[in-house]
């Protein structure tokens, strides 16, 4: 809590897959164990990409965490699983329901550090719910990039290619994976189908 006030706040870290938004939530939680603040690390059950109880990065660090909900759909199970925990941290945000902005308030109403992880853009480029309104309401928000797997510069948005070409406009948003069916790319080297 913040030593004047008292008061909890919400910092959120975004940006396009791969720029290291996992790295960063990692690093800050590194920081609050040596700071001997007691943690409390939540993922959605959608994405069991690293195992069912760990958030991972691209390049193999994890840390452990519960599983929330089924689907990202209750993200106020968060309030119930907490034992006294002052830091609080959710990972892959973007597949939680618009819930998870209330729930988030309410953590920092409560006098925690919440730390929310997730990308903010759609592979169709569209704003990532509920991404934007979790930005508009933290505190602090970072904002980070990857380099474009195309030109080598720059990257802010989500490349998904199924079997190697680019996806449809049509697709479903929610499709989980990693390096097999997205890639970071700048403005100019996305590409989005729409034949
Ligand atoms: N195109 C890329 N740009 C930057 N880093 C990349 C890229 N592709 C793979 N990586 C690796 O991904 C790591 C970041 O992983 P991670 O923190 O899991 O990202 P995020 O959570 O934003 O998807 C980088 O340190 C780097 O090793
Ligand atoms: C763009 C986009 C992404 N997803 C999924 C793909 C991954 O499972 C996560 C993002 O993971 P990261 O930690 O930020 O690398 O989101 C999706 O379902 N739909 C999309 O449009
Ligand atoms: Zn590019």
């Amino acid at each position: 809590m913040h030593a004047i006030t008292g008061s909890g706040w919400i910092e959120v870290i975004s940006g396009s897959m791969f720029s290291g938004k996992t790295e960063e939530l990692l690093r800050r939680l590194r920081r609050a164990e040596i700071a001997g603040q007691e943690i409390a690390v939540f993922t959605p059950a959608l994405d069991d990409r690293y195992g069912e109880t760990t958030i991972g990065t691209h390049n193999g660090r994890s840390w452990e965490a519960s599983v929330v909900g089924n689907e990202g759909e209750r993200p106020w199970d968060i309030l119930d699983d907490l034992n006294g925990e002052m830091v609080v941290a959710i990972d892959e945000a973007n597949f939680f329901s618009d819930a998870l902005v209330d729930a988030c308030q309410a953590l920092a109403e409560d006098d925690r550090r919440v730390i929310v992880s997730g990308t903010d853009q759609t592979y169709r480029g569209e704003p990532f719910d509920p991404l934007p309104d979790l930005m508009a309401v933290a505190e602090y928000v970072d904002k980070l990039q990857a380099i474009c797997a195309v030109c080598g510069e720059p990257a802010t948005r989500n490349q998904r290619l199924i079997e190697g070409e680019p996806a449809h406009a049509d697709d479903p948003t929610i499709l989980v994976g990693a390096e097999e069916s997205y890639q970071a790319r700048c403005r100019s080297c996305h590409v989005l189908r729409r034949d």
